[in-house]
């Protein structure tokens, strides 16, 4: 349930959420006086846990209902409507998770309307029935990186909030067909901490899948069943690690499913390592791998055209590791630090550099993504 203060609005109406909201609407599953390690009022162990002695909640937390959670089966509606669920992730922080699904999430959504467009011209073909098909490719950002929110910044969406209309919390849109749902919308400020323990994390994330409207205007225009997809891809920016908003959203997905993952990391060794961890991680949770990405890649310098492997693959880099561990080495993408330019500006990347090498080993990973998912 939101608990966000709704007017008695017509249907669609939407009101804007005021920047402080998150404070109020977030279900309250660690009381403010909770002590440290509290479980959370969800847990199993809500009430019992050694942390909960002489917290002034024990009692009422102990004698809290329990058992499978009823949000369950609204997020399994909700995500029916979603066709494939793609999580990005690392182990180590920083080495391009966000920038990589914002370049996905444009690439997805556009490649099937101008770009193909224009390459169908080229080969002297018409746009035949296939293309056409594809022209309407629906796409959804979701970033579960909650103490470190960069997709609004990296998609141009900076400074947006979220509004609530009667279907739910409206995602919002960098284009017809391309939305995104991050906490960032709904900090007062791009330098808002956000400083949760786990339970309040999973209970964002449970938001972010059970209220939030994926789907809004979309219905309308489409006659599909109310139980078939209508959102083809929903990407989701995970946070460096295996910790409580990967555990959030493989358990909450559990029953509608994960395509797979995607699996990013540089060439170095130390971040290999890490990726090993995402490895099990996945197969531990049963969620399929789709391959790994190795992200900045050798770099050409632009002065003397050098080539330098700024993290040297000691070991051999992701295509050995995949090698060894019998998964897809998706392809490498260089260091180029217009990469980072167009990050910080909000703009794709690989529309502004088209004739880039970067921008060739970008579109030559995400083609090998979609040839795995469709
Ligand atoms: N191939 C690349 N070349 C140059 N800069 C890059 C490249 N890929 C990503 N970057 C830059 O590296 C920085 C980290 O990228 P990003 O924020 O996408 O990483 P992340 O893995 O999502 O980080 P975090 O773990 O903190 O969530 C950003 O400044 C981004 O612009």
């Amino acid at each position: 349930m939101l608990a966000v203060q709704q007017q008695p609005t017509p249907a669609l109406a939407s009101t804007a959420l005021p920047a402080d909201s998150i404070a109020r609407a977030l279900p309250d599953q660690v009381p403010e006086n909770a002590p440290a390690h509290c479980p959370g009022t969800e847990s199993e162990q809500a009430g019992k846990a050694d942390a909960c002695a002489g917290c002034p909640n024990q009692d009422a937390c102990a004698s809290a209902p329990k058992g499978p959670d009823p949000d369950l089966p609204l997020i399994k509606e909700r995500m029916a409507r979603i066709k494939h669920k793609i999580l990005i992730m690392s182990g180590k922080g920083g080495v391009g998770k966000s920038t990589f699904t914002a370049q996905l999430g444009w690439a997805f959504s556009s490649r099937f309307s101008g770009h193909l467009d224009a390459a169908t011209e080229e080969d002297g073909k018409h746009a035949g029935e296939e293309e056409e098909e594809e022209m309407e490719k629906q796409v959804a950002i979701m970033d579960i990186d909650i103490c470190g929110p960069s997709i609004p910044t990296i998609l141009g969406l900076a400074g947006q909030s979220i509004h609530s209309t009667s279907q739910g919390w409206s995602p919002v849109y960098v284009s017809d067909n391309l939305c995104a749902m991050s906490i960032g919308f709904l900090l007062p400020s791009a330098s808002s901490a956000v400083i949760w323990r786990g339970p309040k994390k999973n209970g964002l994330i449970k938001q972010f899948l059970k209220d939030v409207d994926w789907t809004a205007g979309l219905e309308e225009e489409d006659s599909t069943p109310s139980s078939e997809p209508l959102i083809d891809y929903m990407l989701i920016d995970t946070p460096p690690g295996t910790s409580d908003e990967h555990l959030s959203i493989v358990s909450y997905l559990k029953e509608s499913g994960i395509t797979g993952a995607i699996l990013l990391t540089t060439p170095q060794e130390v971040s290999l390592q890490d990726v090993r961890k995402e490895i099990s991680f996945c197969r531990k949770m049963n969620v399929p791998i789709l391959g790994i990405v190795e992200n900045m890649a050798g770099f050409v310098c632009p002065s003397c055209t050098g080539y330098s492997e700024i993290f040297y693959p000691s070991t051999g880099g992701a295509k050995a590791l995949c090698e060894e561990l019998g998964l897809n080495f998706l392809g490498s993408i260089p260091l180029d630090p217009r990469i980072g330019k167009s990050c910080d500006l909000g703009v794709s990347f690989t529309d502004e550099y088209p004739d880039s090498p970067a921008t060739k080993a970008y579109l030559d990973v995400i083609e090998s993504v979609r040839r795995l998912v469709d």
